[in-house]
């Protein structure tokens, strides 16, 4: 039979081990639907996307990068070429404007941006701001990028758009490291955030312009269900700001 005395015993002896490092006790981790605010206007939302709703954006973004303009490796001025994937709905993105067609890729024009993308971007502030939420928000403009193992992205500012409404980024596979730092360099300080398969961040107000990259990927660490076979997709939805 086991006494109190000896619980408290068994108890005492495991936080010692646990001291050791030998048996961590588990950290504090990433707690589904409940928001961090990473710095002022910077909201981490762990687990905001269902399986089903990520299974919906891995079904779409298959469809959107057989095209009108195929999933590519962004060129970049200097010849340096990006490491992930990238295909844009309603404007195109190219380093560093925004355009309807895709000029550096095949000329096509874009696919649109479809009107339940956008509501899922207003449902995202609301989540993540609450009232403040911008209920207005009208994102004209998605950069979806897929990584690999091997993929990165350097630390950048999002500053293409003439519109300041929020970024907001939709993650579905593989985790990764997600950089997000000031709004004055590229160095310190940042902090780094582990993004999850349906995780929502939104970056607006002060954070708006803040740098931001991945530079890591964990492959082989995605949620089942998503249709994903690896890789990390992740979404971002945006204001242009630009007319027509
Ligand atoms: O992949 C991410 O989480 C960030 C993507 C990004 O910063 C961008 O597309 O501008
Ligand atoms: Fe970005």
């Amino acid at each position: 039979m086991t006494g109190p005395q000896e619980r408290q015993e068994s108890r005492e002896s495991r936080e010692d081990i646990a001291a050791d490092g030998l048996f961590p006790l588990p950290q504090q981790g990433p707690v589904p639907g409940v928001p961090v605010e990473v710095a002022p206007g910077a909201v981490h939302l762990p687990g905001w996307l269902s399986v089903e709703r990520q299974r919906r954006l891995v079904d779409a973004c298959r469809e959107w990068a057989r095209g009108p303009v195929p999933l590519r490796h962004t060129v970049l001025p200097g010849g340096g070429v990006m490491s992930v994937r990238t295909v844009c709905l309603g404007w195109h993105w190219q380093p560093y404007r925004y355009s309807r067609t895709a000029d550096d890729v095949n000329g096509a024009r874009v696919a649109p941006f479809p009107p339940w993308l956008a509501a899922w971007g207003r449902e995202a502030l609301a989540a993540v701001y609450g009232e403040a939420g911008d209920s207005a928000y009208a994102p004209d403009t998605a950069l979806i990028n897929f990584y690999d193992g091997a993929a990165r992205m350097g630390l950048h500012q999002d500053r293409e758009e003439r519109s300041s409404a929020p970024v907001v980024s939709l993650s579905v596979g593989d985790r990764c490291v997600f950089r997000f730092g000031n709004t004055r360099t590229r160095g310190r300080p940042y902090t780094d955030v582990e993004l999850a398969s349906g995780d929502l961040f939104v970056f607006g107000g002060a954070a708006r312009l803040a740098y931001h990259g991945v530079p890591k990927v964990y492959p082989g660490t995605a949620v089942p269900g998503t249709g994903m076979r690896g890789g990390r997709l992740n979404i971002t939805l945006r204001e242009t700001g630009l007319p027509g």
